[in-house]
């Protein structure tokens, strides 16, 4: 039977025990990490690229791809509180990709490893009478991974995020439709789409302010609010009036734009929790930064579950959905009819 849902997937391979007593984190976060030595922990994480399902040749360039398939492994690392350090690259190449091509992905990985001074050690290359899949592993540093487990939230926390949610999802509805579109609408949600920047600066300051709970948006916010309310066994409620929604967005098309932040994806900021005080000094500290990160919620005691409150003060249920792999080949999944009610 084929599989249905990789999170399922996920529970059934993950082992009942392990060998190495160093594991602090195993699978069910955002990275593993492990102690080297007192006060030493490291941090490894993988995610793999696949064309057509992640990208298309048609408007996605080489060094774009590049750039997307190193980021969104920084972000991951940036979920724990941890700072990348190096990267392996396997790269699986059909027929029809020039070398010219497959340098310019390399150049698109160094040009954002670069700025974290990061280096690429090694990996494996391969030919597919498939798409061109990608895969990179990224190692690093962390201080107080303890600090950014989905299962830290607390009932009293302060639901938050950094950036805007939605910009990637709408920049990819306007790729579909048409990607020469030269408006400085299209171009910031594109390059929100093609590029993201992982939030490294904003998940070392979650991490030194004291515990919270941290995901980073790859899936879609639902999805990663409904893992921390599980991982925690709390309650979510978030208000839809404090969303992060950019007025791009918006512009984009007014009645989509709360279906992309909610559950869109790949926006790759952080959402989490923090206890009011803690979250004071997440708020001082990134502000200084110059990063935008706003309180959209709390957490309560509770059932394991999200609730949105709407603009009319309703309250609904907020499903897991968002992007799975396995599902309605991979569309947008619990996502509500027209009139907005699931
Ligand atoms: N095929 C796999 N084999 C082993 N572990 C996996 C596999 N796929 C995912 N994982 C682990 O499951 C957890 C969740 O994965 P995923 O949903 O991809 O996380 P993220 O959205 O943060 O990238 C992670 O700890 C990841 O390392
Ligand atoms: C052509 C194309 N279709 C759809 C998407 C949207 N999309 C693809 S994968 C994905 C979810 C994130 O990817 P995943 O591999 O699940 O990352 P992970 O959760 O492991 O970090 C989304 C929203 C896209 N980026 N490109
Ligand atoms: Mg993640
Ligand atoms: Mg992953
Ligand atoms: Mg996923």
């Amino acid at each position: 039977m084929a599989l249905h849902d990789e999170f399922s997937f996920i529970k059934d391979i993950t082992p009942s025990s392990l060998h190495q007593a160093d594991v602090l984190v195993g699978i069910g976060d955002d990275a593993a990490v492990y102690q080297v030595q007192e006060g030493q922990q490291q941090i490894l994480c993988m995610d793999t690229m696949v064309e057509d399902i992640h990208f298309k040749r048609s408007y996605s360039s080489a060094e774009e791809i590049g750039h997307k398939a190193l980021a969104v492994n920084i972000s991951d690392v940036a979920a724990m509180g941890g700072i990348p350090k190096y990267y392996a690259v396997s790269i699986a190449i059909p027929a029809h990709w020039s070398p010219g091509e497959l340098t310019a992905i390399y150049q698109g990985m160094k040009q954002l490893g670069d700025t974290y001074q990061m280096d690429l050690l090694g990996g494996d290359t391969v030919s597919t009478q498939g798409k061109l899949v990608i895969t990179v592993t990224v190692t690093g540093e962390t201080q107080r991974p303890d600090n950014c487990l989905r299962s830290n939230a607390k009932e009293g926390d302060i639901v938050f995020v950094t950036g805007y949610v939605g910009d990637s999802a709408a920049g990819l509805h306007l790729l579909t439709e048409n990607p020469d579109n030269l408006s400085a609408t299209s171009q910031y949600l594109f390059q929100r789409h093609k590029m993201p920047v992982p939030q490294v600066e904003a998940g070392t300051i979650i991490s030194a302010s004291g515990r919270a709970s941290l995901n980073d948006i790859s899936d879609g916010l639902a999805s990663e609010l409904n893992e921390i309310a599980e991982a925690s066994n709390v309650t979510i409620m978030i208000d839809e009036t404090m969303l992060p929604i950019s007025k791009e967005a918006f512009e984009a098309d007014n009645r989509q734009a709360l279906t992309w932040a909610l559950y869109g994806g790949e926006d790759f900021e952080l959402v989490g929790t923090a206890s009011p005080e803690t979250f004071a000094v997440i708020e001082k500290e990134c502000k200084k930064a110059g990063i935008l990160i706003t309180r959209i919620g709390e957490a309560h005691q509770g059932e394991a579950k999200v609730f949105l409150e709407d603009l009319h003060s309703e309250v609904r249920l907020l499903a897991k959905g968002g992007y799975n792999h396995f599902q309605k080949a991979g569309g947008i999944n619990g996502v509500e009819s027209e009139n907005g009610k699931s």
